[in-house]
C-alpha cells in the first residue's frame, strides 16, 4: 500500500454552546493515500465543511484525530494549503496577481531567487502569467479561483484541501477548473482531498469518493471510481461507467437524506445496471 498522507481516525465533532447540543459528525474514520485524490460528497448539513476544518486544524475535535504525514494535527498544519469556495475574499485586493501568489512562500521563509521560480511555475501551471501584474478585483471569478490555485500549489503542500471551489462559477469556467486541477494533480503528484455538493464533479475528478452519511455522519461508502486516469469532460462523461458511478452516488446520497447510516449490502457500484 502506499504511504499515507492523512489519516483521520474515529474523528467526532459535537457543537456545543448556546444552549444547543448538536452532533454533527459521529465518527469518520479513512486515510488518503501519498499523491491521492479522493472526493468528499453528502447531503447538505451532512458536516462536510466540518470535517474539512477538523482536517485544517481550524477547529479542534471533540474525539478522534487527524494526523498530516504521521504528526497530530492541531493546528492549522504548515504541510497543507486550502482554496475556499470564497476566492473573492482569499485574495488581497490590494496586492497583485503576483503578490498574491508570493505571499504565503514569504511567510514559508522560501528565499528570494527560488520563490521567484515557484511563482512563474505555479502562475505559468494556471495559465496566468500574463494577468501577474493585475489586481484580484480586475479579473473574472474563474481567474480569481485560478490565482488561489496558483497560490495553493506554490507553497507545494503536502495535502491540498478544497472546500467547494467551483461553487461560484459558471459551468464553462467550472469544467475548465476541473481540468486545471486533474491536470496539476497529475503533474505535480500532490494529495488533494476535493469537497463538492456536484456528484458529477466528484466523479469526474476523483480516484475515491466518500460519500457521507446525514448528521452524525458516518462514511456510508468508499467508492472507489476505476474510470481511465486520462478523463476528459466529453468522453469519461459520457462513458457508461460514468453513469454507473454516478447513479451509485446519487442513490447513496438519496438514501442517506432518508437516514441510511450504511451501505446496503445489494447496492455496490457494481451491481448498478447499465
Ligand atoms: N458553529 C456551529 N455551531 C453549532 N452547530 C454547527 C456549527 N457549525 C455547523 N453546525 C452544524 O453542524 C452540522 C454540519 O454542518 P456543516 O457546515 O459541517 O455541514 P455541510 O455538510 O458542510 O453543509 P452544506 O453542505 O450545507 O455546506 C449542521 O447541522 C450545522 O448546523
Amino acid at each position: 500500500m502506499n504511504e499515507i498522507a492523512l489519516d483521520v481516525r474515529a474523528l467526532a465533532k459535537t457543537y456545543t454552546g448556546h444552549g444547543r447540543r448538536v452532533e454533527a459528525v459521529r465518527e469518520l474514520t479513512f486515510t488518503v493515500g501519498r499523491g491521492e485524490l479522493v472526493c468528499v460528497v453528502g447531503p447538505s448539513g451532512a458536516g462536510k465543511t466540518t470535517l474539512l476544518r477538523c482536517i485544517a486544524g481550524l477547529l479542534e475535535p471533540s474525539a478522534g484525530e487527524v494526523r498530516l504525514a504521521g504528526e497530530r494535527v492541531t493546528g492549522p498544519p504548515a504541510g497543507m494549503a486550502v482554496v475556499f469556495q470564497e476566492y473573492g475574499r482569499s485574495l488581497f485586493p490590494w496586492m497583485t496577481v503576483r503578490q498574491n501568489v508570493e505571499r504565503p512562500l514569504i511567510e514559508k521563509g522560501m528565499r528570494k531567487p527560488e520563490r521567484r521560480g515557484a511563482v512563474d511555475d505555479a502562475l505559468a501551471a494556471v495559465g496566468l502569467l500574463d494577468s501577474q501584474d493585475a489586481h484580484p478585483w480586475q479579473l473574472s471569478g474563474g481567474m480569481q479561483q485560478r490565482v488561489a490555485i496558483a497560490r495553493a500549489v506554490a507553497y507545494r503542500p503536502g495535502v491540498l484541501v478544497m472546500d467547494e471551489p467551483f461553487a461560484a462559477v459558471d459551468a464553462q469556467t467550472r469544467a475548465e477548473l476541473e481540468d486545471l486541477v486533474r491536470d496539476l494533480w497529475q503533474h505535480l503528484g500532490v494529495t488533494i482531498v476535493f469537497v463538492t455538493h456536484d456528484i458529477d464533479e466528484a466523479v469526474y475528478l476523483g480516484q475515491r469518493v466518500l460519500v457521507l452519511s446525514n448528521r452524525p455522519t458516518v462514511i456510508l461508502e468508499d467508492v472507489t471510481v476505476d474510470l481511465p486516469a486520462a478523463r476528459d469532460q466529453l468522453t469519461t462523461r459520457s462513458d457508461a461507467r460514468f453513469a454507473e458511478l454516478r447513479a451509485h452516488v446519487y442513490r447513496l446520497i438519496q438514501q442517506a437524506k432518508q437516514g441510511l447510516r450504511e451501505t446496503p449490502a445489494t447496492d455496490s457500484a457494481q451491481e448498478v445496471p447499465q
